[in-house]
């Protein structure tokens, strides 16, 4: 940039300033407001939807400008952060007043503070309490990559070696708010990141050089080499390194305090690709929101450490049986121990995010408050050890149990040295409490008896004038002064008061004065509340430090916290919603009884409706079935008895009750699940090419030990070529593949496949047929439907009756066909033309098909007009039902 002569001192340094940070809006600050100018002007003006003003010129031209308050700056940051906007925090590093000594041209001394990024966050009002926030690296050396994460508002930090095509699922796992890549790779990886919303970063090839990475890690973790933590290979250090070395960009040399790094075993984890993790709603709904997904559902945890870990396990399942048994003993002797499981989560309630306030400590963005968290929850680790002394507790319990002791003497330092309630910021005082420090206790006494002293100058002073009604009083401009009303004026201002009042100032209404006296015990009070402050943030540091001396101790205590809290929500969520211990055992069997999908569940009880359990058995070991084939109408419920397998599977690995009357599970190493036609126009995809791609992946991948679910693969294409495509997949899974299956088909063709294949079964969901209508019983039962019922079901839902019509007419004459063994084009030929109705009448509802309207009737209190097209659907099966059972 150009930094002439013609430009103003202030403007030549906001431009060296800005020239550093080119991919940041630069918040200049200036008094009270953080400035914007020129392209971050107009940016931010439109982002914030704040005014667009000008100051000065620049070159000739305008310069743009717009600016936010210092005080409001936090909601302002966390808006352009959202939005998708870097911002580097310009302060003031001097006193104005010390640049004017300087000279009269000098500008203030101003340097970025922080760079504020997606995966840099750390206030509490920027980050959702129960989630996770997630900064990730990805290397690759010579080939070989890895993943490397670190969340700083709580100092977890973890890696992965991993192959490259498994970056798209472990983002999806993550969910990482930004991702550092070289910037080699930029290019190639920015397309998958987006499709992931997340933030991409590209930094240069030194922040990945993993001689550099080493070293940057060993100061770090003041450690002499790395194989403290474990044996890494290159591109994990890479990938770690690059990590810390934007952390030391965007915090400017104050590090947070990050535990160790820790090694992700390679194959822990069920395998669970994007696509899936989408379609069973497992974090996140359809919608992208949170609500709606399995685990709002599911999220019974009463702290925010507890949360996390919920989220952390739902995410990433475990595949390690000792593991998996370990957590549901766990959740057991939760579900059997009620009162005791109640007494903690008591407890729980109580106890603050430790991990966040000990990260905000570590940042020096820490207060008395955060100090008093870590009091708190260790005063209530305290309440649970208690309370857990004389319980015979399974092995993870009792290590979590342990994890809630050893820092009795911590917890004693900070009962004496806080007060109850403190403010929020260090520099307001008044947080360390009486009697913790000799000193403190002295100049607060000097500073409050220089109170009490005023109090009585003020009545000698009122007796000696005879003005009854003077006051002392304080301000910012005088201090202490002497206050007479006007009338009394006069007297003041002559001897002999004037001797020893001197006049200060005369206000409309009031005169003011100040004696020797009143000056010399203002410096008095002064001095003492300024000394009282210094040795409370001399206090506080000290506090703080003791603190940080016990890391990873308040660590591994917050996730004791987060285990106990998870076993006990899990084992709450268990009783009310009668859910069940899963066995699971290394066979390959899924067998399932009295199965119900939790989140449907839910949404129907809210409705009143019931939800229909239904069973499930697949083994491909003995004489049953590896793959059930499942035919029946839409609106059925085939989805959603597809997806709550697969969801209690996955369930019963992350280590909790499942949905069932009983659960059996053999060892599920990967999940997969997807639906035919399903719309990803969004990437530029069409429907069938995104299908045909997902399923191929599953024929590649899935192993003998996957769970997979197909919802009318081949749906997205003509009608034989989709046939032909969903028999080839099925022959594929069960001949090659060998794993359990579930497939869900329009096909009815495929229905012969189980007389071909010994592991295929055919099931169907059932419905019943009343006066050409159908009713959904959604029930599962072995065999094939006889039919679709799609025109029934294009009737229901509002197809004019001269298309439904027409529809039949085609059908018939297309099965009669069939039946003879015609070819669908001799039925085209056939066909009697088509006569066109006269144009239906208005219905009486745009929305809702006739008959609703006259059963709605029926049904006192319900507006037809309320309902969406679906509900009121739903509503007129059960409507008929009922008038018919
Ligand atoms: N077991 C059940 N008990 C009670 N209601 C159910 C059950 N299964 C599904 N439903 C209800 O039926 C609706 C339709 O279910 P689902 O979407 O699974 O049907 P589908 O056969 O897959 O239909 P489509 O082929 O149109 O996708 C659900 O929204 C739910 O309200």
């Amino acid at each position: 940039m150009n930094t002439s002569a013609n430009v103003t001192p202030m403007m030549a340094q906001y431009l060296e300033i800005k020239e550093q940070y080119p991919h940041a809006l630069l918040f200049y600050r200036m008094g009270d407001f953080y400035e914007m100018f020129f392209a971050d002007a107009e940016a931010a003006a439109a982002a914030l939807d704040i005014a667009l003003t000008k100051r000065g010129k620049h070159l000739g031209e305008d310069i743009a400008m717009c600016g936010v308050p210092v005080h409001a700056a936090e909601n302002y940051l966390l808006t352009l952060i959202r939005k998708g906007f870097r911002v580097a925090v310009c302060e003031q590093m001097e006193d104005p007043a010390e640049a004017k000594k300087r000279g009269s041209k000098s500008v203030v001394r101003r340097d970025v503070v922080r760079l504020v990024t997606p995966g840099t966050l750390t206030e509490d009002s920027l980050l959702e309490a129960r989630r996770h926030n997630f900064l990730a690296a990805f290397a690759t050396v010579r080939g070989e990559s890895a993943l490397a994460w670190v969340d700083i508002s709580t100092g977890a930090f973890h890696v992965m070696p991993m192959a490259a095509v498994k970056l798209g699922p472990e983002l999806a796992r993550l969910t990482p708010s930004e991702l550092l890549v070289s910037e080699a790779e930029e290019a190639e990886l920015r397309p998958l990141v987006e499709e992931f919303g997340i933030s991409l970063t590209p930094l240069s090839r030194g922040s990945f050089d993993s001689a550099g990475a080493q070293t940057r890690l060993t100061d770090l973790f003041k450690v002499g080499t790395l194989e403290s933590f474990g044996s890494f290979s290159r591109p994990e250090v890479s990938a770690m390194g690059a990590v810390v070395d934007y952390l030391e960009i965007t915090q400017k040399g104050k590090l947070p305090l990050l535990r160790p790094p820790n090694r992700e075993a390679l194959d822990g984890n069920v395998q669970i690709d994007a696509a899936t993790r989408r379609n069973l709603e497992i974090t996140h709904s359809m919608t992208g929101a949170r609500a709606g997904s399995l685990l709002s559902s599911i999220d019974r945890t009463v702290t925010a450490v507890g949360a996390r870990l919920l989220e952390r396990r739902l995410a990433s399942p475990s595949r390690a049986l000792p593991v998996i048994t370990g957590r549901l003993d766990a959740v057991d002797f939760a579900v059997e121990h009620t009162r005791l499981s109640s007494d903690l989560r008591d407890a729980l309630r109580k106890v603050p995010d430790l991990d966040r306030a000990l990260s905000r400590l570590s940042l020096d963005r820490g207060g008395p408050r955060d100090l008093a968290a870590i009091r708190n929850a260790l005063g209530q680790a305290g309440v649970l050890s208690a309370r857990l002394s004389d319980a015979q507790l399974p092995q993870l319990l009792s290590e979590a149990a342990r994890g809630l002791s050893g820092l009795e003497e911590l917890l004693a330092l900070l009962d004496v040295a806080l007060v109850a309630e403190p403010p929020l910021l260090a520099r307001d005082g008044g947080f360390i409490a009486p009697g913790y420090d000799q000193e403190l206790d002295e100049v607060r006494r000097l500073r409050d008896e220089g109170r009490g002293v005023i109090a009585g100058m003020q009545s000698q002073y009122a007796e000696e004038t005879g003005i009854s009604s003077l006051k002392i009083k304080h301000n910012n401009v005088l201090g202490y002064f002497v206050e007479v009303t006007a009338t009394h004026a006069d007297k003041m201002l002559n001897p002999p008061h004037s001797e020893t009042f001197k006049h200060r100032q005369t206000t409309a209404n009031q005169v003011r004065f100040t004696t020797p006296e009143l000056t010399s015990l203002e410096t008095r009070i002064l001095n003492a509340a300024g000394q009282a402050q210094a040795i409370e943030t001399r206090l506080y540091g000290q506090l703080r430090q003791a603190i940080l001396d016990k890391a990873p101790e308040i660590t591994r205590l917050s996730q004791s916290v987060a285990e106990f809290d998870l076993a006990t929500a899990l084992a709450d969520l268990s009783r009310a919603e009668d859910w069940v211990r899963p066995r699971v055992d290394m066979s390959r069997t899924l067998e399932i009884e009295g199965g119900r999908h939790p989140v449907v569940e839910q949404a129907l009880r809210r409705e009143g409706a019931p939800f229909i359990a239904n069973d499930c058995l697949l083994s491909p070991e003995g004489e049953d079935a590896s793959i059930w084939l499942l035919t029946g109408p839409n609106m059925a419920g085939k989805s959603t008895f597809l997806r709550q397998n697969a969801l209690i599977a996955l369930l019963a690995q992350m280590g909790s009750h499942v949905p069932a009357t009983t659960a059996h599970v053999g060892l599920v190493s990967q999940i997969f699940s997807r639906v035919g036609a399903s719309d990803d126009l969004a990437r530029g995809r069409s429907t069938f090419m995104v299908e045909m791609v997902e399923t191929a992946a599953i024929l590649n991948q899935a192993d003998d030990r996957a769970l997979v679910i197909l919802d009318e693969i081949g749906r997205g294409t003509a009608t034989y070529d989709g046939l032909s495509i969903a028999w080839a997949t099925m022959e594929h899974l069960h001949e090659v593949n060998r794993t359990r299956a579930l497939f869900a088909t329009h096909y009815h063709e495929m229905t012969e496949l189980s007389k071909r294949l010994s592991g295929v079964e055919n099931a169907t969901v059932t419905v019943r047929e009343h006066e050409g209508e159908v009713i959904f019983l959604h029930e599962v039962r072995m065999g094939a439907a006889d039919r679709s019922y799609g025109v029934q079901v294009a009737k229901l839902a509002g197809l004019p009756d001269s298309v439904v019509a027409r529809a039949r007419e085609v059908l018939a004459s297309l099965e009669d066909n069939a039946r003879k063994g015609g070819s669908p084009k001799a039925v085209i030929d056939d066909l009697p033309l088509f006569a066109a109705a006269p144009p239906p009448a208005p219905a009486a509802s745009a929305k809702i098909p006739e008959g609703l309207q006259a059963l709605g009737e029926l049904v006192e209190g319900m507006n037809p007009d309320d309902l969406t097209p679906r509900e009121a659907l739903e509503m007129l099966y059960r409507l008929k039902d009922t008038a018919r059972g």
